[in-house]
């Protein structure tokens, strides 16, 4: 797993190129690309590359490896965004936040010129929900009462809790991360504009219609999957 991993962390430095305003995933996918990156940055085979971090980890992992890194407030635009994802249905429609960061991901993936997305193949499903639940960063007084309104779409929420920690795991924003296990999730994208309504809500771990290439790392090689 980790070789694929790697494979497709290699595969998206391809994409990359001099002068560009990169924003920088999380996860471990992400992790093998900006290590990458950093090396081609330090052996100067890329100039003027700038991350744009999507959480406290690869803000973290950019500084380590030398990826210079700027706040989403410091550019003009972003020309490529790079990040792991959960689940990729075959609308390349994508659940993410296993790592809680879904909402910095969406704010800059939203933006990016375009949007790389990079995973094993056992993250490709035949429809959104089928192993993974939709981790939902809610403001903390509201979580019991979102959690009870999630119901009504067919689903139970849980509340994320911490394992380094006690009790629930708390975003890089300071918000909880509600879990939501959905029966059927029929249309991606109107259920993720259908959660967002949600008083409390601040951001849903769909994205739908946002990924334009999915590298697919594969026992037989990395494949390209595109909208
Ligand atoms: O959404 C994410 C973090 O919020 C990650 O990108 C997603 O969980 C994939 O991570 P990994 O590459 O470790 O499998």
């Amino acid at each position: 797993m980790e070789e694929l991993k790697r494979a497709v962390a290699k595969e998206a430095l391809k994409f990359i190129e001099d002068d560009m305003i990169v924003g920088l995933g999380t996860g471990s996918t992400t992790a093998y690309f900006i290590e990458y990156l950093g090396k081609l940055i330090m052996e100067e085979e890329l100039e003027d590359v700038y991350g744009v971090p999507t959480s406290y980890q690869s803000r973290m992992l950019a500084i380590e490896n030398g990826v210079p890194v700027l706040g989403l407030d410091e550019v003009d635009a972003i020309d490529i965004a790079v990040d792991g994802a959960d689940e990729v249905d075959p609308q390349l429609n994508l659940i993410k936040g296993r790592g809680a960061a879904l909402t910095m991901e969406k704010i800059i993936e939203y933006r990016a010129g375009t949007f790389l997305v990079l995973v094993d193949e056992s993250k490709l499903v035949e429809s959104l929900g089928q192993k993974m639940p939709v981790p939902i960063e809610v403001i903390p007084a509201a979580w019991r009462a979102i959690a009870e309104e999630i119901e009504v779409f067919n689903a139970t929420a849980e509340l994320r809790m911490a394992s380094k920690k006690d009790g629930p795991v708390v975003t890089d924003n300071g918000n909880f991360i509600l879990d939501a296990r959905f029966h059927r999730i029929e249309d991606p994208l109107d259920l993720e504009i259908e959660l967002n309504n949600i008083p409390g809500v601040v951001e849903n771990g769909i994205f739908a219609d946002i990924a334009d290439i999915v590298l697919v790392g594969t026992k037989e090689g990395v494949k390209r999957l595109e909208r």
